[in-house]
This record gives structure tokens, sequence and C-alpha cells, in this order.
């Protein structure tokens, strides 16, 4: 029995999206690994279902999964593919999207960029989390990184070149991240610029990361280095970031459709 799904990405940040809303498939961890595999898959940074919204006032309710697997409570990227794919089946420029890490509002705008909403920092350790309590502005890692959750676990290196990208994987299963991290190492080129390249948890170097690049605009605030409203230029393309006065982070970017495809799950792992 074929099963039908979206290809989209946002900036090369890439996933394959399946609509659950008229019935749940069996997405199992090991299914949704073997779909994302490159090479014997669809192949995808992250898998994302869309179910009925419970939450009052949401459209849809999306989840996200990395490559091995794992949910994340938050995909930046991913969120303005949903909210553009909403606004293609609906007419709805402003849909809500309902996450496992908050209510998210989205806006499509009539350039075809998407901004969302992507809801206020956590700035305590035991909310981003970490393995002990701590200030999460200069954790105790060589390279002095800052931490902060947008709905998952990032850790924001200040550097002057890329050359720690590669320790990406190491860091990102440090005993001091209990539940792993996403690893972003900032350059910053301005006092409204930011390069960054980001080295996901669960799927390792991406072309973006969009919760990334807000935690990384959010870090860099906090550390006095930008203004609250930041470009932030990745491998795959810019984004624009403002941590709004109201606390609020926004993020505007592309999203893309790539294809529409089919697939039989059965034939996908148990
Ligand atoms: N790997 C991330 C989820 C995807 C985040 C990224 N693709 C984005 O655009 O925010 C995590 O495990 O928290």
């Amino acid at each position: 029995m074929q099963t039908s799904f979206y290809k989209m990405h946002g900036l090369g940040n890439d996933f394959v999206i399946f609509d659950e809303r008229a019935g749940h498939l069996s997405l199992t961890p090991a299914r949704i690994a073997a779909l994302a595999d490159r090479r014997r898959g669809v192949g995808c940074d992250q898998l994302v279902t869309l179910r009925p919204a419970c939450a009052e006032g949401a459209d849809v309710f999306v989840r996200f999964f990395n490559p091995d697997g794992s949910e994340a409570g938050a995909c930046g990227n991913a969120s303005r593919c949903v909210a553009d794919l909403v606004f293609w089946q609906t007419g709805n420029r402003t849909p809500v999207l309902q996450t496992r890490a908050g209510t998210l509002p989205a806006r499509v705008e009539q350039d075809g960029l998407v901004t969302v909403d992507m809801g206020t920092p956590k700035l305590d350790w035991q909310a981003v989390p970490l393995a002990a309590e701590m200030d999460t502005l200069h954790l105790p890692l060589a390279g002095d990184p800052a931490a902060a959750s947008m709905g998952n676990p990032h850790a924001t290196f200040f550097v002057k070149d890329f050359s720690m990208l590669s320790h990406g994987s190491a860091l990102e299963h440090d005993p001091l991240f209990p539940d792993r991290a996403n690893i972003g190492f900032a350059r910053i080129d301005s006092p409204e610029r930011i390069r960054l390249k980001v080295h996901e948890r669960g799927a390792g170097v991406t072309e973006a990361c969009g919760s990334g690049a807000c935690a990384a605009v959010v870090n860099a605030v906090r550390r006095g280095l930008v203004a609250r409203r930041c470009t932030v230029e990745l491998d795959g393309g810019i984004l624009e970031i403002e941590w709004a006065e109201n606390g609020h982070v926004l993020m505007t970017g592309p999203a893309a459709m790539a294809f529409e495809g089919r697939v039989d799950l059965a034939t996908y792992a148990p």
C-alpha cells in the first residue's frame, strides 16, 4: 500500500513530511531511520509528521524526528516548511503550529518568505537541559560555549574559524548534555551578522539549522556581541532572526517544495 509524502527543505535542511491527519502511520524509530537513509531510503535531515491539532487555536500538530529516530521538540526550518504547506493547502497565510515545544504562530509573507514565532528561549540549566546547576552563559567546556533551549537543546561556541566543527559529534554526546545537544559554531562578522555552522543532534552537520540560528542570536545577545535583530548566514543561505522585546524569537526565511512522492512503508524496517 503506497503512502504519500512531501519532500521539502529550508535552506537545504531537508525533510520528509507525512500527513497523518487522515490516519496514523506506524512510523517506528527504526522505520524513521530507514526512510531517512540517503541511500536505502528517501533521505532527509528530519522526518516530520502532521496530526490534527488539539491545542486551542492551532491548525496542525507537528512532530520532528532525527535520522537516528530520536524526537526533537523543535525544528525551525521544518516549521517554516509546514507553515508554507498549510498555506498552499488552505490559503491561510497565518497558520498556527502546535509542537512539543509549544504553539508557534507563523506567517507566509507576500514575497514567499515565512516567519515563525519560535517562542521564548529557555535559559535555565534545567530547561536546556544540562547535567548540573551552572551558568548557561559560560559552560565549563573548552571553547566556553553558551547554552539555550528553543524547545530543543543548543550549545553555541563563538569562534574565529570553523576548525572545531569536527568536534561536533563528541560535543553532542558530552555528559554535560543529558539529552545530547545541537552544537552551533558562530563567527560574529558584525553586530548585525553571524556566520553559523551547526552539528545537529541526531543528524550531524546540516546546511542550515533554524532553531540553531535562533539559539545563536539569543546567546550572542546575552554575551553583548550582536543586536537583537540579526542576519544569520548558514551554508544553505540566510535567516533573519529577531529576539523581540517581548522575549519571543522570530525567524524569517524561505521554504521550498522539492517533490511529492509515495512509499510502501511496509518495505521500510518493521
Ligand atoms: N536536530 C535537532 C532537530 C532539528 C533542528 C533543525 N533542523 C532546525 O531547523 O531547527 C534536534 O535534535 O534538536
